[in-house]
C-alpha cells in the first residue's frame, strides 16, 4: 500500500493495536495471521531480531513474506538488527509497509530513513528505554513514526517501563499529529491508557493477545477499548 494511505489509515481514531506475532504461533502462522484480522486487527508488527543488536533470534525476510501472502493489513517491521541498512530493502521486497530502524544501531539514520521513504515505505526510528529523544533530533523530519520502546528489545513478555511516556509526551509536543507515535513492551489492559494518554496511536501488544485466555476479539477489542479512554 503506498505511504500516504498508511499513514492516513493509521492515523485515523481510535488508537491502533497492533498484534506482535513474536508470541504466536509459528507453527500455524497463516491461521494465525487470519485470526488477529478476522479479530479486528487494523496493523500487525513483526519483530525481525538478529542475536546480534538483541539477545535473540527470531525470524526475517521469509516470514515477513509469508504473512504478506496471507493478509493485506499494514505491516509494521521492526528491525532488531545491527546492520539495518543492508537489510531494509529485502524487507520492504518482503511485504513491509512500516520499516523501524533502531537509532541505536547506527551513526546516522538519515540516508536509511530517506531511502525506505523513497521505496515508498513509511520510515520509522526506535529508541530503547535509556536513549533520549534528542539522540533522534536531527532524524525526525524523515521519520513517519517514532516507536519508544517500553522494554529492551528482545524478548515479550516484559515489564513495561514507564519512561517511554516522558518521551512520548515530549515527541507530541514537539511535533504534533504530524508524527505516528508507536510504543511497545509491556502493553497491556493495565498501562494501554497511560500509552494513549501520553500520545501513542499505535500500541504493540504481544502477550496480552496470544498468551491471553480470552478469544483474540475479546482482547482487541478490550485494549482498543480502554486505549481510547488515555485519549479523552
Ligand atoms: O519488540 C518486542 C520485544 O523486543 C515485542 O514486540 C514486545 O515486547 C511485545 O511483547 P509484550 O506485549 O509481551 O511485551
Amino acid at each position: 500500500m503506498p505511504r500516504r494511505r498508511i499513514l492516513d489509515e493509521l492515523r485515523n481514531p481510535p488508537p491502533v493495536v497492533l498484534p506482535s506475532l513474536l508470541l504466536c504461533d509459528f507453527g500455524n502462522l497463516a491461521a494465525e495471521v487470519r485470526a488477529v484480522e478476522a479479530a479486528g486487527a487494523r496493523a500487525l508488527h513483526l519483530d525481525v531480531m538478529d542475536g546480534n543488536f538483541v539477545p535473540n533470534i527470531t525470524y526475517g525476510m521469509p516470514i515477513v513474506a509469508a504473512v504478506r501472502r496471507v493478509t493485506d493489513l499494514p505491516i509494521d517491521v521492526h528491525m532488531m538488527v545491527a546492520k539495518p541498512a543492508a537489510f531494509v530493502d529485502e524487507i520492504i521486497d518482503a511485504g513491509a509497509d512500516i520499516v523501524t530502524i533502531h537509532a541505536e544501531a547506527t551513526d546516522d539514520p538519515r540516508p536509511i530513513l530517506e531511502h525506505v521513504r523513497s521505496r515508498g515505505a513509511c520510515a520509522s526510528l526506535a529508541i530503547n528505554p535509556p536513549t533520549p529523544i534528542e539522540a533522534i533530533a536531527d532524524a525526525l523530519p524523515l521519520c513517519d513514526m517514532v516507536l519508544c520502546m517500553s522494554v529492551m528489545p528482545g524478548f515479550g513478555a516484559q515489564e513495561f517501563e514507564s519512561v517511554a511516556l516522558d518521551k512520548l509526551r515530549a515527541l507530541k509536543s514537539l511535533r504534533g499529529d504530524s508524527l505516528l507515535l508507536e510504543i511497545d513492551g509491556g502493553v497491556n489492559a493495565q498501562t494501554v491508557a497511560q500509552c494513549t494518554a501520553a500520545g501513542a496511536q499505535m500500541l504493540v501488544v504481544g502477550s496480552a493477545i496470544f498468551k491471553s485466555q480470552k478469544p483474540y476479539a475479546e482482547s482487541l477489542a478490550e485494549l482498543t477499548r480502554l486505549a481510547a479512554t488515555g485519549t479523552q
